[in-house]
């Protein structure tokens, strides 16, 4: 399929009175010409890639936005994949005011200094207290925006009605919820592996009580559910009878609304520190990692001109991208590790018998990293274009190697080692750590102790790979740690931490009054085989029922 063809094969086609100002290609080469519009509607592509733009815009006046409110670098950024032809500029405007509104601090996304060179990067001051709210209070926004658009004028079932369908492993769940419930013209289904999210993230998702929101609790994993959503996306049946949408970070919507805070907390800094940090001196990022999003919005803030010194990608034990860094070579784990007992890792973690382990960062417990095919993409990209051939050859080149790649994937659970130059280019703008349970609860310890700040597991990995790359960092360089998560969303390993140490009350250090008493509202959630099939029909009836005014 390619230019302004109908969205999922069956929707309006693109509109031309919105001209773009920017065209998506899929990574694996089949898909491409589509707007804005068309692949924030669309999500992932016929081909089964993911959407990129075609070029990166450059930010050439970016120095001179350090002094912007969150919102206006937002509306700044965006504006340079959003022509005023897809969305005047006073709408984009109001839709970005309004996702931000709902955010506890005035600066949407605050840096704090932790200790020494290293900064947190607070992202959980919105709705569900993690950072998934900085792209799904927009996505919401923009998909209410496009269907309000689109369906003017239309009554009953000739409206636009988009059949929501994502995999969480806790936070993207709550988070699109959110953004999403009781919009007009949308349902909502969120797969979520049953018994893998903690209790607060399955109290958050299952309370939600408005009839366009379904819970569903797959018996699996999270990589379970992530395959069960592109099999519907796959599914020409249901494309044909229903427009699906994507809120997790395969929509390209949620990488774009996330580099607004690098750019943000790179000025926060300046701000802060202006008489050692300038502005053009690089600044090094550590992300905690496990679907690659967060991190890939980073890339795509350097790559416009942002001067970023290297990114840090901290996993937890389930660790394909530190293995990759390490080896070139990008594989699922064996079932169990080498030292395994009856599943039971030497250290305490449990491994499962389909290799995900069961980790303090739940969050992060993902086999395969759905973001990293983007940036597979730019690596074969920027080792085709060295044979100094068009452009046009060398994406065709870049989008053949990734299908490749991923096809093995597929077929033969890993590829690689990938060439030296691929691997080499990674390193360059990338490296890697790989932070343990028992580690992870250091980190928590450690950093209560020294300056009485309670991380949450997930913010812990992305400190302790902070430290880390501390050490081999060029002298003087600031690290910027992300802090994805609230603490209170995890109090089994934050009281696992820290409940010895004197004078620590979780209740009343951490836990925010919007969690208390949610344990005693009622909840709504359909228990599901793991069967992609099983779901589709789920989907099919809910849609059904909602449309006929039945729930
Ligand atoms: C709290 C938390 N931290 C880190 C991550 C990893 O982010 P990403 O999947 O974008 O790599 C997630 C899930 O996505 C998360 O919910
Ligand atoms: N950690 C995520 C997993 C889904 O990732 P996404 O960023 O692709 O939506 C979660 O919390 O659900």
């Amino acid at each position: 399929m390619s230019n302004g063809d109908a969205v999922n094969g069956n929707g309006p086609a693109a509109d031309s009175t919105h001209t773009p100002s920017q065209r998506y290609l899929s990574t694996r080469g089949e898909d491409s010409g589509f707007s804005f519009e068309d692949v924030v509607l669309k999500g992932l592509a016929s081909d089964g890639g993911l959407y990129i733009p075609e070029e990166i815009p450059q930010a050439p006046e970016w120095q001179s936005w350090k002094d912007l409110s969150f919102t206006d670098l937002a509306f700044n950024i965006l504006s340079l994949y959003i022509s005023p032809a897809e969305i005047p500029a006073d709408d984009l405007r109001d839709i970005i005011r309004r996702s931000y509104s709902t955010f506890r601090s005035e600066h949407v996304t605050p840096l704090i200094h932790l200790k020494d060179n290293i900064h947190l990067l607070e992202l959980f001051h919105g709705p569900t207290f993690a950072f998934k709210d900085v792209a799904l209070q927009f996505l919401g926004n923009l998909f209410e925006y496009f269907l309000v658009r689109r369906n003017a004028g239309k009554e009953g079932r000739d409206r636009y009605h988009l059949t929501v369908v994502g995999a969480t492993s806790g936070d993207t769940g709550s988070a699109a919820i959110y953004g999403l419930r009781g919009k007009k013209d949308v349902s909502v289904f969120m797969l979520h592996p049953k018994g893998r999210v903690s209790p607060i993230q399955e109290l958050q998702m299952t309370t939600v009580l408005d009839p366009n929101v379904h819970n569903l609790a797959v018996t699996g994993n999270f990589d379970n559910c992530q395959d069960i959503v592109k099999a519907l996306f796959a599914d020409p049946d249901i494309n044909a009878t229903h427009k699906l949408g994507a809120v997790n970070s395969i929509n390209w919507a949620r990488i774009l609304a996330q580099t607004v805070y690098y750019f943000y907390s790179y000025f926060q800094l300046a701000r802060q520190q202006p008489d050692t940090f300038k502005i053009g001196d690089k600044v090094r990022f550590s992300v905690p990692s496990g679907n690659f999003g967060d991190i890939l919005a980073g890339y795509f803030a350097f790559r416009m001109g942002l001067p970023v010194d290297k990114f840090v990608i901290a996993t937890n034990e389930n660790d394909i991208l530190d293995r990759f860094w390490k080896t070139g070579r990008y594989e699922k784990k064996p079932a169990y590790g080498a030292d395994a007992q009856g599943g039971l890792e030497s250290d305490g973690v449990k491994a499962h018998e389909d290799g995900v382990k069961e980790t303090l960062s739940p969050a992060m417990d993902i086999l395969v990293s759905s973001n990293f095919e983007r940036l597979l993409w730019f690596l074969a990209y920027e080792v085709a274009a060295t044979a100094g051939l068009n452009d046009e050859w060398n994406k065709r080149q870049a989008g053949q190697q990734v299908a490749s790649w991923l096809s093995d994937l597929k077929t033969k659970g890993g590829f690689g080692p990938v060439y030296d130059d691929v691997l080499a280019s990674a390193r360059r703008t990338f490296e890697s750590e790989r932070v343990s349970d028992p580690q992870t609860l250091d980190t928590i310890r450690a950093f209560y102790r020294d300056v009485g700040y309670v991380l949450d597991p997930h913010s812990a990995v992305g400190v302790e790979a902070a430290r880390r790359s501390a050490e081999r960092a060029p002298q003087g360089v600031q690290i910027i740690s992300l802090s994805t998560a609230h603490p209170a969303k995890f109090a089994g390993a934050v009281n696992l931490a820290l409940e010895k140490e004197e004078g620590f009350d979780f209740e009343k250090k951490v836990l925010p009054e919007q969690f208390v008493g949610l344990d005693k509202k009622e909840k709504r959630v359909r228990e599901v085989v793991n069967d992609w099939k099983a779901v589709r029909d789920i989907v099919r009836e809910e849609v059904e029922g909602e449309l006929q005014g039945k729930r």
